[in-house]
């Protein structure tokens, strides 16, 4: 199948887009679709499901269309819905559509019905019948009972994209419920990455003799390098600090946690050393989010601390073999609930589906609770035959728990998790290489990093939390007014600000020379045969050397060395005076 054999107008809007060759999904299922098969498709994250499903949905409206006279109040007809699990990617795949449209916007409308705005102030836009809706079930269903979309005699297509997590949010009634509203034949589409008991049981509702697609790209594979590394809950705050302040890993990365609470930690714990993130999280509001991830595809964040608590609950409630919430999670859950500032968003999803761009690397700060949430995570780097890194923080049983304050709950299971996740990926033919790196090289760094543990405490937390939440309404309100009527308001919007700038020691921010340790970039560290205790054997490779002087600027970033930290102001670094005044020299000269 080749993009050329659509309609002039959605290929160009394709060439426009770069979208050259069909990936391996969209070559096998576009065809098919065309032909009129149901499709069952399950390929990898990032593969290019989206257009496999919306390419067809297009191409047979265009064609349905042109065999109506222009004047015929049959044209406009509602004529697919597409169901998708949560709001984030009803803006994404809406915005999808609209790209392929470029060229034929006035001939086909698309409606995001899925967004925050009261179901009676859509219902003007949806009595103009756009001919495709986007929308969560919960919000379709809304519709459908109201009357406000009527379709038994036009809906040609419907398609439900993750469709495990569709079910797994608890939609299976809302589905069975839509169904009622359609007619008895239209053509359907179950897209996943992952396919579940519960997508069989939707298979066998929906589709009919469908073309069953399991596609594996075995390229794909090969971009996407795994690595992970044992160590205790405070020895990642200390890999953590090392990895992005010395920039071991260069470029975008998204680091996922397992709850709000260390979100904040580590959003808080980073500001410690002036290292910027964005968090992204159910709480906060649906404008928000998005934008945080527009801005972050844009390259205007390099690091966002995600949460994906949602997708690793309807992971947990799905799948067999996923590790039980403990009652201690329970516990320490309910009690945030009380403290909590806002609901959270049922429809919030991070590691499903959203499309991250150009992300470097994913790194599993807490390690998932299942490895379905694994595959889903590291989905969101690697994507588009790009090349990603994953780098995953695994507690050994033995060390779980043993630091109260920064102890996350789900660590006593990370060894248990990462044993099924190795052998989901060696069926996969893929695998997780450790790395490894000397300890003693970052031992310099204990002290700083757990005085910058010290000042995170649940207090600063909390705080954090509501401050940063009250101050992403507000944000969302700006969002909701200006997003189309004033783009470069937006632009001054920043999710990454310092959310407790007294706590920031100017000093931390830098990395003295005497610090600057021996250590290897996941990469480097890898790809050599390294002698697991002291990495040795990585040395020809990227090491970042010990007191080496001249070249200090690349492991900083651009602007260390200008302005209020230019060079002539490095001889302040406390750490560095106090050094200075305990030379013998200078006691001498000051008794
Ligand atoms: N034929 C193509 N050529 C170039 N880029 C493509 C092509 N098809 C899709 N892409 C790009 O690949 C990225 C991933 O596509 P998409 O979001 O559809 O993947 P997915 O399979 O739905 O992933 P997930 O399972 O994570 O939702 C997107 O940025 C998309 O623009």
């Amino acid at each position: 199948m080749i993009f050329n054999e659509l309609d002039p107008r959605i290929s160009r809007a394709l060439s426009k887009l770069n979208f050259h060759k069909p990936t391996l999904i969209q070559a096998e299922a576009i065809p098919l679709a065309l032909a009129g098969k149901d499709i069952l498709a399950r390929a990898k994250t990032g593969s290019g499901k989206t257009a496999a499903y919306c390419l067809p949905v297009i191409q047979k409206i265009l064609t349905i269309k042109e065999a109506i006279p222009e004047t015929s109040p049959d044209r406009a007809a509602i004529r697919s819905l597409i169901l998708v699990p949560t709001r984030e990617l009803a803006e994404q795949v809406t915005k999808h559509i609209n790209d392929f449209l470029i060229y034929c916007s006035k001939e086909i409308k698309v409606v995001n019905i899925a967004n925050t705005t009261p179901v009676q102030l859509q219902r003007p836009i949806l009595s103009e019948l756009p001919d495709i809706i986007v929308a969560t079930p919960s919000r379709a269903l809304a519709h459908l009972d109201s009357q406000n979309i009527v379709v038994h005699d036009t809906l040609d297509s419907l398609v439900i994209d993750e469709a495990d997590l569709v079910l797994s949010y608890g939609y299976e009634v809302d589905i069975q419920k839509i169904l009622t509203h359609l007619p008895k034949i239209f053509q359907c589409f179950l897209m996943s990455a992952t396919l579940t008991k519960n997508v069989e049981n939707l298979k066998q509702l929906l589709l009919r003799n469908p073309a069953i697609l399991t596609l594996h790209d075995e390229k794909d594979e090969i971009n996407l390098t795994q690595y992970c590394v044992r160590c205790s809950e405070v020895d990642k705050f200390l890999l953590i600090y090392v990895i992005l302040k010395l920039r071991l890993i260069k470029g975008k990365c998204i680091l996922f946690v397992n709850d709000i609470d260390r979100c904040y930690r580590l959003k808080l714990f980073l500001e410690q050393f002036s290292i910027k993130t964005c968090v992204l999280n159910s709480e906060l509001p649906l404008n928000s989010r998005y934008h945080i991830v527009q801005e972050f595809n844009k390259g205007i964040y390099d690091y966002i601390v995600a949460t994906d608590e949602n997708d690793l609950k309807a992971d947990n409630d799905t799948d067999d073999e996923t590790i039980e919430e403990h009652d201690e999670t329970k516990t320490s859950d309910k009690k945030r609930d009380k403290t909590r500032l806002r609901k959270k968003d049922k429809e919030y999803g991070s590691s499903r589906g959203i499309d991250f761009i150009n992300v470097t690397a994913v790194i599993n700060f807490d390690f998932p609770t299942s490895a379905k949430s694994y595959i889903h995570r590291v989905g969101r780097t690697a994507r588009a035959s790009q090349k990603g890194m994953s780098l995953s923080f695994v507690v050994p049983k033995e060390l779980a728990g043993k630091h109260k304050i920064v102890s996350c709950p789900s660590a006593k299971h990370d060894e248990e998790v990462y044993a099924k996740v190795e052998k989901q990926q060696s069926l996969a033919g893929a695998t997780l290489r450790p790395y490894f790196f000397d300890m003693k090289q970052v031992e310099g760094f204990r002290y700083r990093v757990e005085d910058a543990m010290k000042a995170v405490t649940r207090t600063a937390i909390k705080e954090a939390r509501l401050k940063d939440i009250r101050s992403e309404i507000l944000n969302s309100e700006i969002l909701k007014t200006h997003f189309e009527d004033n783009p470069n308001d937006l632009k001054a919007l920043r999710h990454d600000t310092i959310i407790h700038p007294k706590r920031v020691q100017q000093h931390m921010k830098h990395v003295p020379s005497y610090l600057m340790p021996k250590i290897a970039t996941p990469a480097a560290n890898a790809s050599a045969d390294s002698d697991p205790v002291n990495g040795e054997s990585a040395e020809s490779n990227e090491y970042i050397p010990f007191r080496k002087k001249s070249t200090n600027e690349r492991y900083h970033g651009k602007k260390l060395f200008k302005g209020k930290f230019g060079p002539k102001k490095r001889k302040n670094d406390p750490l560095k005076t106090f050094k200075l005044d305990s030379t013998p020299s200078k006691r001498k000269k000051t008794q």
